[in-house]
């Protein structure tokens, strides 16, 4: 008998709180995508990316309000179908011993999927022979990417994995995964602070702030806000740069504003502005590209 309860939705969150002591990390988080979604996960530092994705991927026991393929993640029989890579991987201690890839490699599904294996190790350009402990930090990386996507997945949750990359694996590891969540459906959550060459990749944008998620797009109405379309931003990623920049701005300076609400030493505004005041390089930034860019150029505003 088929327990899964059905869902239009590959991921659904719905009035999630969570904590690791008495206060709460995520609260009233609401979250639904559908099948073949590529959900870009933005927010400060520590406000929860990574609980989250751990939430989805069934490490942490929530109370019933998160759905993955229609199960509640933590007691999915099909945990295979939900693959999650996250940071912890490559600093274990365990994977920075004398260990051959190919030995690594056989752990896995390997002869069941055997192209899609051949592909992955082309794809993240990763040798056979490498010793995991004489290997740099991006090829350590490469190689989790691969015994991670070997199997199949339905859903995939990435935790900044690909910082350390060089510009080419990355841009070859998002355009395979685009390829995947169009020629199979699957969806993906991708937690980034890095928007460089993945701008026309998401479908939709999710930013989370003050415990929950704060906004929630896709990316036709990023598309239409009117910031982008007044300034005619046509560079996804100069657009998602300033974006996200404009988010987390607010979300600075909505902290500054708590913290001198519930404290008598008020902090300077000033040190909070400088730190959030990030617009500076995203005029700089914008207009560097729109110079570049645009067949007209208005502007004479250069990166110094
Ligand atoms: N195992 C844990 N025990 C207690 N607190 C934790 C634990 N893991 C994370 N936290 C706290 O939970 C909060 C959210 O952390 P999380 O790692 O989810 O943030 P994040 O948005 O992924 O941050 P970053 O962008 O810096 O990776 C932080 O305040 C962090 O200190």
């Amino acid at each position: 008998m088929n327990n899964k309860a059905e869902s239009e939705y590959a991921i659904e969150v719905k009035n999630l709180n969570f904590g690791y002591g008495n206060e709460n990390i995520l609260e009233n988080v609401n979250l639904s995508l559908k099948p073949g979604s590529r959900c870009l996960l933005v927010g400060a530092n520590g406000i929860g990316k990574s609980t989250l994705l751990r939430i989805l991927a069934g490490k942490r026991l929530t109370k019933n309000n998160v759905k993955v393929l229609g199960e509640d993640p933590f007691n999915s029989i099909n945990s295979q179908d939900i693959t999650y890579l996250g940071t912890e991987w490559a600093t274990n201690p365990i994977v920075r011993r004398d260990i051959l890839v190919s030995d690594l490699i056989k752990t896995t599904n390997k002869d069941k999927y055997a192209e899609r294996c051949e592909k992955l190790l082309k794809l993240m350009n990763v040798n056979l022979n490498w010793r995991l402990h004489k290997v740099s930090d991006g090829e350590r990386r490469r190689v989790q990417i691969v015994l991670g996507l070997i199997n199949p997945f339905k859903v995939l949750l990435l935790d900044e994995v690909t910082v350390d990359l060089d510009v080419l694996v990355r841009s070859s590891l998002i355009k395979f995964l685009k390829e995947e969540s169009e020629t199979r459906n699957v969806t993906i959550v991708y937690a980034t602070h890095i928007f460089d060459g993945i701008g026309d990749w998401p479908t939709h944008v999710a930013h989370l702030a003050e415990k929950h998620i704060k906004e929630f797009y896709t990316i036709d109405e990023v598309m239409n806000f009117p910031e982008v379309k007044n300034q005619k931003i046509h560079i996804f990623n100069s657009l998602l740069l300033t974006i996200v920049e404009k988010w987390l701005r607010e979300d600075y300076q909505n902290e500054l504003k708590r913290r001198n609400e519930n404290t008598e030493n008020k902090e300077s505004l000033t040190k909070w502005d400088e730190l959030a005041n990030m617009k500076k390089y995203g005029d700089k930034y914008y207009n560097y590209w729109y110079n570049i860019y645009d067949e007209n150029p208005k502007s004479d505003a250069r990166i110094n």
